[in-house]
């Protein structure tokens, strides 16, 4: 699925939060956004979403510009690129697989999402995809009982009751310990390798950027400013994205995610074998 974003640009009063974003996606691959804080990662994200409107720009998806998509036709494309979150947006009361089925809204509606009326096959599609995530015993759990960790899972078992092409992941490991990010980001390298979907994300940290990433996206002020292969992130370029003087320590900008360690060998081996 090709993906050609076309000098995307998204105002808020006379900032310009995205300022002409445009790069072009060929092939399914993990691409990772990185840069400040108020660069523009994610008004880019939730624009590809549609979540938030662009003011202007183009996004082309096989030839169609999704942007200007209305009713049925967006909400399509809102099933096709699924998003995850840093803070999860799971219901905290209700259980995980219900949780998990409410991936399904797009597809299926509004009511019998609200009714949690759902039919046995996509009741074991959801479990199924738990078990893959390695989380199927939590299944009858209220989610605000799981970890963060465990929770993120959830979300990204969500967007993959989905079925999307894209994920989007808008800084999904921010608020996780080290060992549950590197759980959720081998996850996500994962889903791209196994299913070959693309994943587009926002990345704080650029050893993570660099570890798990095929391409990185760097942007500065509503600019990209980098569009390059994680070998190409050198510490200048990195100093260019950040804004940097020449006191830059990449050390502000990681994680402490040992990423050569698995962090869950059985959960890893699981994932692997479906
Ligand atoms: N709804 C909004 N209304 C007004 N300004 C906004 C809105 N959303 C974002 N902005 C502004 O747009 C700019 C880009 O914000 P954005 O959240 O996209 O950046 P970011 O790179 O994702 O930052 P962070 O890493 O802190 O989330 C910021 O200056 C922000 O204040």
């Amino acid at each position: 699925m090709r993906i050609e974003a076309e000098q995307i640009t998204r105002i808020f009063g006379t900032a310009r939060a995205v300022d002409a974003a445009s790069f072009a996606i060929d092939q399914p691959m993990v691409v990772g956004i990185i840069g400040s804080s108020g660069a523009g990662k994610s008004t880019l994200l939730r624009m590809i979403n549609r979540l938030t409107d662009a003011s202007s720009g183009r996004l082309l998806v096989e030839g169609r510009d999704v942007l200007a998509l209305k009713g049925k036709d967006k909400r399509a494309w809102q099933a096709d690129c699924a998003m995850i979150f840093q803070q999860f947006n799971l219901v905290p009361r209700l259980d995980v697989v219900s949780n998990v089925l409410h991936g399904l809204l797009n597809k299926r509606g509004l009511l019998p999402t609200l009714m949690n009326m759902w039919s046995r096959e996509d009741i074991d599609r959801a479990v199924q995809i738990l078990d893959r995530l390695g989380i199927a015993e939590q299944a009858t759990k209220r989610a605000e009982a799981l970890s963060g960790g465990q929770q993120q899972r959830v979300a990204i078992a969500r967007a993959l009751m989905q079925d999307p092409k894209i994920i989007l992941a808008d800084e999904p490991i921010a608020s996780l310990d080290p060992m549950n990010a590197q759980i959720v980001m081998d996850t996500l390298r994962r889903i791209h390798e196994e299913d070959g979907r693309t994943v587009i994300a926002n990345l704080h940290t650029l050893d993570t950027a660099r570890h798990y990433c095929d391409r990185v996206i760097g942007m500065r002020k509503g600019r990209i400013v980098f569009d390059g292969t994680p070998e190409q992130l050198t510490t200048g370029a990195a100093r260019d994205i950040y804004g940097a003087g020449a006191g830059f320590s990449e050390a502000t900008t990681s994680t402490a995610i040992d990423a050569s360690a698995p962090a869950d060998q059985a959960y890893a081996d699981r994932l692997m074998a479906d």
